[in-house]
């Protein structure tokens, strides 16, 4: 049985402040029993929110690192630093960080062999353009980008990541993908994880869909029994909104 997880990705939103005053609203919401929670916020509210949810089973979660533990890399912040800070999680390969910031498959693999080395747990995030899609060239993107980002991983490695499965296209968009159409691409991301590994790792990683979930869509896509969660990006800017994902997932459980 995978436990669920329910990220949340602010991007560049919310000063420490703000980040102070959403996690005071958002402590009790996000604690429900059998989902994994996690809030991958900005870096300078990292240390501020990791000591308020210490006592909690929230995890706090960086949005990006580099794979080196020190070195001439301005403006760049190492595993060791986010371990410092007792950070549990760190989402590597965020589309945005792919378009904006030139992040390579090759970069992906080393930040995700990093994150494990530091105990950090990668969320992976893989997902084709619009483009890619209409040329129906989804999975072979797909299957690339997991292939990569695991390569070299042993099987219990590459158990211990999470994956997210985004469509470029449905991000910040308000257009979801069908919750039938993600399920049967992350079905495709677990077929993929048991020929690169074998079936218990495919039975074992947790495999979420992210873009646009939202409290209106969350159970469509927790009914499909490949998807494990979400990872949640303007849907998580309010706690009380984050918040009803987070009971979603919980009662998830006592569905048929
Ligand atoms: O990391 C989160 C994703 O980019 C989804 O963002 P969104 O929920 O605003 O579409």
């Amino acid at each position: 049985m995978r436990t669920p997880v329910i990220a949340g990705n602010w991007k560049m939103f919310k000063t420490v402040e703000e980040s102070r005053e959403y996690f005071r609203t958002f402590q009790p919401l996000g604690q429900k029993e059998g989902v994994e929670t996690v809030l991958c916020v900005p870096y300078p509210s990292l240390p501020e929110l990791v000591e308020a949810a210490r006592e909690t089973d929230i995890g706090i979660g960086a949005q990006n690192m580099h794979w080196e533990e020190e070195g001439a890399f301005t403006g760049e912040v190492s595993p060791t630093m986010l371990k410092g800070l007792h950070v549990s999680h760190v989402i590597v390969g965020h589309s945005e960080r792919r378009t904006h910031f030139a992040e390579t498959d090759e970069s992906v693999r080393l930040k995700t062999r990093s994150a494990l080395d530091h105990g950090l747990t990668p969320i992976v995030c893989v997902g084709e353009t619009l483009e890619e899609r209409e040329k129906e060239r989804t999975r072979d993107v797909v299957r690339n980008q997991v292939v990569q980002a695991l390569k070299g991983l042993s099987s219990e490695e590459a158990t211990q990541t999470i994956l997210a499965y985004e469509p470029v296209w449905a991000i910040g968009t308000g257009k979801a993908s069908t919750a039938e159409d993600a399920g049967e691409v992350i079905g495709f991301i677990r077929q993929t994880v048991e020929e690169q590994f074998d079936s218990r790792a495919a039975e074992r990683v947790r495999i979420l869909y992210g873009g646009s979930v939202k409290p209106a869509n969350v159970d469509s896509f927790l009914d499909i029994p490949d998807i494990d969660g979400g990872l949640v990006g303007g849907a998580s800017l309010d706690p009380e909104t984050f918040g009803q994902l987070v009971s979603a997932a919980s009662a998830r459980r006592e569905r048929p």
